[in-house]
């Protein structure tokens, strides 16, 4: 239904607005020309009035439901920042706890074991959950977070230590693949930039938080046990309350429990018609059904070989993957880890606390990107982004140069002035991690966009387990890399892999904001379109602005 059909007679006022906003959105159609290839199964729904309703409902405000089971999944995204936040002071203040003091190697095992737990189970847990649900599984990553936590805390070893680690990254994997997907299942589609983000905010503001406790407890005798005591807490608070909440109707009706599914898409709509609920029910079944196979196991297999043979899946799962991998690779995890022990290598004092400046700036400009991120588009971000973080690695890579620090055994030995160098890498550090956080940060966090309801978990478990492999291989390497090449040489090949990620992204990744998920599916077939999605995006922004005006119009002569 077009807003022409549905509102009353135009008075004079509103008939340029809305006769403007049809010819621009037919003109953006035009212009754009992305011819749907006639073998692909991408619009299970034809007909285009259904179409027009269904994007009616789905541009509705989000419910208060949504807006609460929203913060309620991103709990999931406060334990992945906590759990992986926590380390970087901790490495710092286990001291010789465990006999004698840590090695290199073996801070990078303790690290490097959640990222693998996490791994392991970003790669299950997206077929498991279309098999069990998004809900149970959420609910079994808040066990494995207790039972890692119990099992840190009570450690006297290093290897029971890495143990915990690696039980905690179990849950770890488990909350980064399922939280955003649950998010983006229930979130109006024009909400569901913002809504992701949340969980990234959730990510970086545990981060800080543990940073913080961390900074707080830094001179505490076993002061690291009572940072992992603590993270305990939030994973009974959503295992509770995930009892009350409903599972994604998209899974329902995968289930075949349609009334349910119907029932939870109106409390998600609440001013949605009878007719819409069942239309959007419809649309879902018939998502559903796109993928052949009796059983779930059958659509699982052949769900494996469409994300590959059909070519604008498999340009979705590059680009996922590509951005994720791009996110670890340019070494923002490095700092996250071991901010405390480069800084304490550098001769700051409070180590910790000058790493509570990284943790507050990623946090600060993830709510920055929060606003933008559908306004100024992801395109747009990342182009911004990856220079920027360029620029400031090379500076950092300058400073250390002149620091002239080396890694040696478990020693750094300092040679150079750290009293002009340390406040330059400080502004370096700054900067790098502002123009990570405000792009690239959170960008790949809208993975789930990309796919079609059809590959949907198993796209996004691909890229999850791209993002851990990254997160993996930066914390087993980076303090080798410090002691093998140098932090000169270590900061230099991450600037290096920034100006490669750059190119990926000018040459690959469209732009995707605005756009309804058929349009996405549309702009990846037949090629990456880059020229195509930046002007359909454009004209999608206008055509909203446009009926917001429309709206805001109707309301004045209303009154
Ligand atoms: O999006 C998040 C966020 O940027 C975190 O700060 C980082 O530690 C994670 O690896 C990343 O996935």
């Amino acid at each position: 239904m077009s807003s022409d059909a549905k509102s009353p007679p135009p008075k004079s006022s509103q008939t340029v607005i809305t006769r403007e906003t049809t010819a621009t959105a037919n003109s953006a159609d035009a212009e754009v020309d992305l011819d749907v290839d006639s073998t692909t199964k991408l619009t299970p729904l034809n007909d285009e009035d259904s179409t027009s309703v269904l994007m009616e409902l789905d541009n509705g405000t989000p419910s208060m439901l949504v807006i609460s089971l929203t913060f309620l999944a991103s709990i999931s995204g406060f334990m992945f920042g906590y759990d992986t936040g926590y380390i970087s002071s901790a490495l710092v203040a286990i001291g010789d706890d465990f006999g004698t003091e840590l090695t290199y190697g073996q801070e990078q095992f303790i690290t490097a074991a959640t990222s693998l737990g996490a791994l392991i189970t970003a790669i299950c847990a997206g077929p498991f959950t279309d098999i069990v649900g998004r809900k149970p599984v959420l609910m079994f990553s808040n066990i494995l977070f207790v039972v890692g936590s119990v099992i840190q805390c009570a450690s006297q070893t290093v290897w029971t230590m890495i143990a915990g680690r690696f039980v905690m990254g179990f849950g770890v994997g488990i909350g980064s693949l399922i939280a955003p997907l649950y998010i983006s299942e229930m979130a109006p589609p024009r909400f569901r930039g913002r809504m992701v983000v949340v969980n990234c905010l959730c990510i970086t503001g545990g981060q800080l938080v543990a940073y913080a406790i961390g900074a707080g407890l830094d001179k505490v005798h076993n002061g690291w046990r009572i940072i992992v005591g603590l993270s305990m807490i939030p994973p009974i608070i959503q295992f509770v309350s995930f009892f009350f909440l409903p599972d994604t109707p998209r899974f329902l009706i995968s289930k075949n429990k349609v009334e349910r599914a119907s029932a939870i898409i109106q409390r998600v709509h609440p001013t949605a018609s009878p007719e819409l609920i069942e239309m959007k029910v419809k649309e879902l079944q018939s998502l559903n059904n796109s993928i052949p196979g009796d059983t779930v196991i059958a659509k699982l297999i052949n769900g494996i070989k469409e994300i590959h043979v059909v070519p604008s899946n498999f340009r979705a799962l590059v680009l996922a993957c590509g951005l994720q991998g791009i996110q670890q690779f340019t070494g923002f995890n490095s700092l996250m880890y071991f901010s405390g022990t480069v800084f304490k290598a550098v001769g700051f004092n409070n180590s910790t606390a000058v790493s509570l400046i990284v943790a507050g700036t990623n946090f600060i400009m993830t709510i920055c990107a929060f606003f933008i991120i559908d306004r100024v588009g992801r395109r747009r971000m990342l182009l911004l982004s990856l220079p920027c973080m360029m620029g400031f690695l090379v500076l950092n890579a300058i400073a250390f140069h002149f620091i002239n620090i080396k890694f040696e055994g478990n020693d750094a030995i300092v040679r150079g002035n750290t009293d002009v160098w340390g406040p330059v890498i400080i502004v370096g550090m700054i900067g790098y991690v502002g123009s990570y956080s405000i792009g690239i940060g959170n960008v790949p966090w809208q993975q789930s966009e990309m796919f079609p309801q059809s590959v949907r978990g198993l796209g996004a478990s691909y890229a999850t387990a791209t993002n851990w492999s990254g997160s993996l291989i930066i914390a087993s390497t980076f303090l080798t890399m410090l002691k093998n090449i140098t932090p000169t040489g270590t900061f230099s090949l991450f600037a290096a892999l920034t100006f490669v990620s750059f190119i990926f992204v000018v040459l690959f990744y469209p732009e995707l904001s605005n756009l309804q998920l058929e349009e996405v599916q549309k702009v990846l077939t037949g090629g990456f379109n880059i020229k195509a999605s930046v002007s359909m995006a454009k004209k999608r922004k206008h055509v909203s602005h446009l009926k917001k005006h429309d709206v805001e119009h109707e309301h004045i002569d209303q009154v």
